[in-house]
């Protein structure tokens, strides 16, 4: 299935020079990683988002879509925050979420603060106390995040507040580092997470360029937007059955000054062949749709015309195979 543009509307081949972003006070200036963490559903991916003010990962209703790390870059003229955006938290049910999980307590680790985002209009829970429970076991501070605050009463997040005080105490002596209501999504308080979250960084130079949203390969960002695409509409039929992977992305040769074009090809991963023919539709006609609105996304990701080729293969029971996990980048 193939898809070319014909009305082109980013600038092509528009890779933009990177300078690393202005310091105020070299004296003061921090810089460092934040790890965001939560349950599925908590807002993390939202938050993030919200944080850095482009889309960079994917968020939806549905728990467990951000299956890769990502990260997003806050510049401040005080400070810059990188932030790993991290896969839904879980308890391992298959060999996928056992991987998931390593993968978060070796981030977190590694990272100078931890956002644990609680979303308010949710009781704490088992899967909040699982999470506490692991951050026990690394000593980088851990700064509660009251999500979806806006969402709910003042009595109630007043009521959640009280019982994320208790949460930080029962796991460790002093409590959280701080605790911040956020509304991401009503745009309530972002700035304040990002000063909290900063303030835990060390004096440090910037450590990424200006205008650079994520370190994460190309070739990841562009399996997210297939990925994205594939999803619209099926979700409750395939939530986590669909797995992608970019095979190449090449510019296409001999093509005129103005009017280059990048070769990408994807490969969607199903687990069985009803999947197969939900991906595709009849007559291969959502594939179609598909193909163009993830065109649209990477187009404005790569800053040039793309050619995208799409194809649908059944790997049977990725999510319980070593092989296929490792080979679809797990
Ligand atoms: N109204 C409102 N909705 C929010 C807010 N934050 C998140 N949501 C919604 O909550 C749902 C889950 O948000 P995500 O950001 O995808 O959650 P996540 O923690 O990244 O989820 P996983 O990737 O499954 O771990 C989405 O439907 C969001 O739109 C908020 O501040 N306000």
């Amino acid at each position: 299935m193939s898809d070319e543009t014909t009305d082109p509307t980013g600038d092509a081949g528009g890779y933009v020079p990177l300078t690393f972003p202005t310091v105020e006070d070299p004296e003061t200036y921090r810089a460092g990683f934040a790890c965001i963490v939560g349950r599925p559903n908590a807002g993390k991916s939202t938050l993030v988002n919200a944080l850095v003010g482009t889309k960079v990962a994917i968020t939806s209703g549905r728990p467990q879509t951000t299956r890769h790390t990502i990260r997003g870059i806050v510049n401040r003229p005080d400070a810059q925050l990188v932030l790993v955006d991290t896969p839904g938290l879980h308890r391992p049910r298959t060999l996928l979420g056992t991987r998931l999980n390593d993968l978060v307590v070796g981030t977190l680790a590694e990272v100078e603060v931890v956002g644990f985002c609680l979303p308010a209009d949710q009781k704490i829970g088992p899967g909040d106390d699982f999470i506490a429970r692991m951050l026990e076991g690394v000593s980088t501070p851990v700064v509660a995040i009251a999500t979806k605050a806006q969402t709910v009463e003042p009595s109630r997040l007043i009521e959640h507040l009280i019982d994320i005080e208790e949460l930080g105490r029962a796991h460790a002596a002093d409590g959280f580092a701080a605790i911040v209501p956020v509304s991401s999504l009503e745009a309530y308080q972002v700035d304040v997470v990002a000063e909290v979250l900063c303030s835990f960084l060390p004096v440090s130079p910037p450590l990424y360029p200006e205008g650079e949203l994520t370190d994460e390969p190309e070739q990841v960002m562009v399996a997210e937007l297939v990925r994205e695409a594939a999803l619209e509409g099926v979700r409750d039929e395939l939530p986590h059955s669909l797995a992608v992977v970019v095979e190449e992305i090449s510019p296409r040769p001999g093509r005129p000054e103005g009017k280059e074009l990048l070769d990408v090809q994807v490969i969607i991963y199903v687990e069985r062949d009803s999947q197969k023919a939900i991906v595709i539709g009849r007559g291969g006609s959502r594939l179609r749709e598909v193909g163009t609105r993830a065109r649209a996304g990477i187009e404005a990701l790569l800053g040039t015309r793309v050619y995208l080729d799409l194809h649908v293969k059944v790997a049977k029971d990725w999510q319980r195979d070593p092989k296929q996990l490792q080979r679809l980048g797990f």
